[in-house]
């Protein structure tokens, strides 16, 4: 080998072997990805996203893909004349505005992630929460100002049958849900927050990873005086914070803490403007968001720490 082909190629090695423990630590690992749609408004950072995915695949992981929709939502309805409203973080989502939730998040935003990882190879295989049951979910009534208030058809997930998406992981696939799922009380279907349908299905699926992607750096301390991101935190210290929090990042936040609390070893909130993105965060130390973790278990004989 040429000495200048030695130069170039050696960084490449060592950012190769770099990976090597991240590569043996995440092997056959869980890992479920919230896309945001807020992060997904542009074509390379898509096809960013796609690629990172199948990278993961590859590399003996098993990524599970929960996307959101939110802006291509309020566009849709839009369109339809229907006005966006938004109560304690979620949609307020009427029979009518139901339809066009479903159609986008099903038929749109959905499919096109599939298509985008299935360029790589037949990996991709889109479901929503109604099937084979995966997402249950019954009427969710906020309480704001201390009132029940009714906001339509907005879900809270009561069960989730993961027999599908491990099916489908046992099969070589990369499946990709979209937050919608269906009450067997009264049979309707319901809109779930996308944050919340991932954080349910990281714990269920007993994942090592949760990882939100959106559009900001991760949970800034004081939003929006500082651009300050919280790197770490714990369940606990999370909680404490949780009723500080405003917009977009309740559900977030509020989801991490539910999948680290059902077993998730860590929840991360980074930025999906940031091209591969995902990489960084499960292959090098160089964490780009915020990561929350269990409670420390207190140190010393005897010590009995929170699980
Ligand atoms: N403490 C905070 N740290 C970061 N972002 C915050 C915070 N509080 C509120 N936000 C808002 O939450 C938004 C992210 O949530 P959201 O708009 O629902 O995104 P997505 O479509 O990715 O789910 C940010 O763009 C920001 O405006
Ligand atoms: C009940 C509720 O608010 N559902 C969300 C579902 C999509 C979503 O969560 O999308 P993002 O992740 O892009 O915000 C909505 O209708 O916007």
């Amino acid at each position: 080998m040429s000495t200048t082909r030695k130069h170039t190629a050696l960084p490449k090695a060592q950012i190769l072997i770099e990976a090597l423990p991240w590569l043996v630590r995440h092997n056959g690992k869980t890992v479920v990805i919230k896309f945001g749609g807020n992060a997904m408004v542009d074509e390379d950072l898509k096809a960013a996203f796609a690629q990172d995915v199948v990278f993961l695949h590859h590399a003996g992981l098993k990524p599970v893909v929960v996307h959101g929709g939110g802006p291509q939502i309020s566009a849709a309805l839009d369109q339809h004349g229907i006005v966006s409203e938004f109560k304690a973080g979620l949609r307020v989502t009427t029979e009518d505005a139901m339809d066009v939730v479903r159609m986008v998040l099903a038929g749109q935003v959905q499919r096109e992630l599939v298509g985008l990882l299935n360029q790589h190879g037949p990996l991709a295989v889109g479901l929503t929460g109604e099937d084979a049951h995966t997402i249950t979910a019954t009427k969710h009534q906020p309480e704001i100002d201390g009132e029940l208030v009714d906001i339509g058809r907005v879900g809270e997930i009561t069960a989730i049958d993961t027999g599908a998406i491990e099916a489908l992981l046992a099969d070589g696939r990369i499946p990709v849900v979209s937050s919608i799922a269906r009450s067997q009380d009264d049979g309707h279907v319901y809109n779930v927050n996308a944050d919340t349908a991932a954080a349910a299905l990281a714990a269920a699926l007993g994942a090592e990873t949760l990882m939100v992607l959106t559009d900001v750096e991760g949970l800034y301390e004081d939003w929006p005086n500082s651009d300050e991101v919280i790197s770490r935190l714990t369940a606990s210290e999370l909680e404490r914070l949780l009723p500080d929090l405003s917009s977009g990042m309740v559900p977030k936040m509020e989801g991490c803490l539910h999948a680290v609390r059902g077993g998730v070893t860590t929840a991360r909130v980074i930025d999906g403007r940031v091209q591969h993105s995902i990489l960084l965060e499960i292959f090098t130390d160089e964490g780009i968001g915020t990561m929350v973790v269990a409670d420390e278990k207190p140190e010393g004989p005897g010590g009995q720490g929170e699980s």
